[in-house]
């Protein structure tokens, strides 16, 4: 039996201001796995960096629950928060003048004391994080001389950090060449199996997504399905999302041709 990690009970995402709600989707309900890599798909303006937010506390719900390893997100603080989810955005990036150890190190904010002091043991854990993705060698360059792929890899790598039993990544591989797309989605592959933390990202890498999830989050309309490619539930929603006189979606090889 697996562990369930995160519980979304009949949420509603969307944005609120003081005059009106506007929901992008409602009566959403599944749960997260210990040790699972999960691809969210869906088109442009689906709702899918919504969802993401919503799951890190950045954005409120507008109804339901989440509860994180049986504890509702109510009577969580701050600081619990940055200890049980790390969410990497692409458009946060990091302080230009530090170093690749500095920016991982960050990772560790929320177990330092007030002066951001690191252990040994933070050190250690930077280290592991930075083996698991590749960055040892890039160590001691600076944050912005690095390439995409490479940033990339240091902003997971600080995730890796932060040491939460969930990481959340919003489409990370968007400016990167294939080799390196493949690349990351082989790294996120790894560090779920042996970190055994549960990893969502939003992809528009449909055929990297089925090669490499365990399961599938699929939004889309105001709705959403999560389950396997091979249940036939999944793959027809991916075909009515996806599919149209350009692209076809193949279920004898699970993939997307074009
Ligand atoms: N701050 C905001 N206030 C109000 N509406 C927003 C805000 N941000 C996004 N939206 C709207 O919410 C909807 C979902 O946007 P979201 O960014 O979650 O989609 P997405 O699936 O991540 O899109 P993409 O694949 O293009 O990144 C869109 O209609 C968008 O215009």
């Amino acid at each position: 039996m697996s562990n369930t990690v995160l519980n979304l009970e009949n949420i509603a995402i969307g944005y609120q201001s003081s005059k009106k709600e506007h929901i992008i989707c409602r009566n959403i309900y599944f749960n997260l796995y210990q040790g699972e890599l999960v691809c969210l798909l869906g088109r442009n303006g689906s709702g899918k960096s919504t969802l993401l937010k919503t799951i890190a506390n950045m954005l409120p719900t507008l109804q339901g629950s989440i509860t994180i390893n049986q504890i509702d997100y109510s009577n969580l603080s701050a600081l619990d928060f940055a200890k049980n989810i790390s969410i990497v955005l692409t458009e946060s990036l990091p302080e230009n003048s530090l170093t690749v150890f500095e920016t991982i190190a960050l990772g560790r904010q929320p177990y330092t004391n007030w002066l951001g002091k690191i252990t040994e043991e933070d050190e250690q854990i930077v280290l592991n994080a930075m083996e698991l993705t590749d960055t040892v060698s890039l160590k001691n360059n600076f944050v912005n001389q690095l390439s995409d792929g490479q940033l990339q890899r240091v902003m997971i790598a600080r995730a890796l950090a932060q040491d939460t039993p969930i990481i959340l990544l919003d489409e990370p591989t968007s400016h990167l060449d294939i080799h390196h797309k493949i690349n990351i989605f082989k790294i996120l592959r790894k560090i779920s199996k042996e970190t055994q933390k549960t990893i969502l990202i939003s992809t528009h890498e449909i055929n990297l997504a089925l090669k490499n999830s365990d399961r599938l989050l699929l939004i889309d309309n105001h709705t959403f399905s999560i389950g396997n490619v091979q249940e036939s539930k999944i793959q027809d929603k991916l075909t009515s999302i996806f599919n149209s006189d350009d692209i076809k979606y193949d279920a004898k090889s699970n993939q997307f041709i074009f």
